[in-house]
């Protein structure tokens, strides 16, 4: 493959953006691939290079990369009528009255412009309503750039996880395991009475991905309510993705306080949104005192991107297209890998999948899964898969990185270079994009 455009683009970039790029999960080795265009389920990069497209903006893209006609011309019809106003609009209303009809712990809804925004007023939200100041959060868990869920360490134990952050901010954070009941028990035994809320994926999908195991969320709720503490679903990633339109609380059957979305809710703009109990979330000003605003806020193109999007996903087989084109994928994937590296995981649900380089180590914590990953006690390789974001971290990351990844590439598929992100599968994906991926799996691995 020629990558000259590319290449000359980076070094213009390197010399105007830190990094060369604007967000840092983008910067691969040894330099990006410039994306010209979009075409249904491919990308296609500056030197003209196709690659059939597993990253999908890092999730947004539900329906892949050519809108439908309805999306497309509310998109237009929206810019072409100003693009926005500093004063609401009715497709706003709309969009949350669509996210309170589908996802079932959701009253009301404020939108904001990212899942950063909406994680960061998530919290100050639950510290304004219950009046206290300590959060928990899981290990490993991502909850966008926001300064107090960039923490590492173990319990009481946090210090920033970034330069620039103060240590205040992280004094306020707990952490526990993901997947770890005894961990939350005990946090709450000793911080119950000054923890506002426990904020955490349904489904690690940064360092993972890594599935709750039975229980795991059903005690998340009991404690947090004993304590009079919140529940905080983060379903940037899972949200309209995970359980179709019922999110993945539905699919689990978790009842959250507030619930924080992102990416697949603005179709592809820039979003971000806070649902939940109308009790709660009216604490945000000017209903109640929990300062929040925006003045992109709400944006009219990004309200019309998101609603038609999910109109039509309601109105069309879209989940049922693209679950079970993931579960053709987990399926081939599951067997290549028994084939050729019995140590890896196949891991994800619904759209989501990924293959975790995990490694029989000296004391066998890890190993390949024969149910897909999900965390199911009749697995035969249950203990061994990777439970938390610890474990995830232990993978091999090199050899993802700098052998796997390329390899792919060149192949034509475009995974992301992290190892620890997901890959998604939308609506413009076929049954041939799945055939050729896993000949392409089968042979980089
Ligand atoms: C679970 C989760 N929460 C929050 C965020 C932050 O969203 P954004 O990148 O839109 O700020 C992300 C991804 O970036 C995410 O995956
Ligand atoms: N981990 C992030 C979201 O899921 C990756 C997207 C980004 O920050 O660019």
């Amino acid at each position: 493959m020629n990558h000259e455009q590319s290449r000359s683009l980076y070094d213009r970039a390197l010399s105007v953006m830190p990094g060369g790029v604007n967000s840092s999960v983008r910067a691969t080795r040894p330099y990006p691939f410039f994306v010209d265009s979009g075409d249904g389920g491919h990308v296609v990069d500056a030197d003209g290079n196709k690659y059939l497209d597993f990253v999908m903006g890092y999730g947004p893209l539900l329906l892949g990369h050519d809108l439908p006609k309805q999306v497309q011309s509310a998109i237009q019809q929206r810019a072409s009528e100003g693009p926005m106003y500093g004063a609401p609009t009715e497709v706003e209303v709309e969009l949350a009255e669509f996210v309170s009809r589908h996802v079932p712990s959701v009253e009301m809804t404020r939108f904001v412009n990212s899942g950063t925004e909406a994680t960061v007023s998530a919290v100050r939200l639950a510290r304004g309503y219950t009046g206290r100041e300590k959060i928990v959060v899981m290990q490993c868990g991502y909850h966008g750039a926001q300064e107090s869920t960039l923490v590492e360490g173990k319990g009481d134990d946090t210090s920033p996880s970034s330069p620039g952050i103060p240590s205040s901010f992280a004094e306020h954070t707990l952490t526990v395991p993901f997947n770890d009941k005894a961990a939350v028990h005990s946090v709450f035994e000793e911080h119950g009475d000054d923890i506002a809320a426990v904020l955490t994926e349904p489904i690690l999908g940064n360092y993972g991905i890594v599935h709750p195991v039975e229980g795991f969320h059903e005690t998340l709720r009991d404690v947090t309510e004993e304590h009079g503490a919140l529940l905080i679903f983060d379903e940037v990633i899972t949200g309209f993705r995970v359980g179709g339109l019922k999110c993945a609380q539905g699919k689990f059957d978790i009842d959250p306080d507030i619930t924080t979305f992102g990416k697949i809710v603005g179709g592809g703009f820039p979003v971000g949104a806070i649902g939940g109990k109308a009790e709660i979330i009216e604490q945000f000003t000017p209903a109640g005192d929990v300062f929040q605003s925006g003045t992109f806020s709400g944006h009219p193109v990004t309200m019309a991107a998101g609603l038609e999007t999910l109109r039509y996903a309601a109105e069309h087989d879209v989940y049922d297209h693209v679950n079970t084109l993931g579960e053709q994928l987990r399926a081939g994937l599951t067997d290549i890998v028994a084939d050729q590296a019995p140590e890896y995981t196949v891991a994800g649900t619904d759209s989501m999948f990924k293959v975790l380089f995990t490694r029989e180590g000296p004391d066998d914590q890890t190993g390949h899964c024969e149910a897909g990953c999900k965390q199911r006690p009749d697995c035969p390789r249950y203990e061994y898969c990777p439970k938390n974001g610890s474990d995830v971290k232990q993978t091999e990351t090199e050899r993802w990185e700098r052998l796997f990844w390329p390899a792919m590439k060149e192949q034509g598929i475009f995974l992301t270079a992290n190892q620890f992100e997901s890959q998604f599968i939308c609506n413009a994906h076929t049954e041939e994009d799945i055939e050729k991926a896993l000949d392409a799996y089968k042979e980089a691995l």
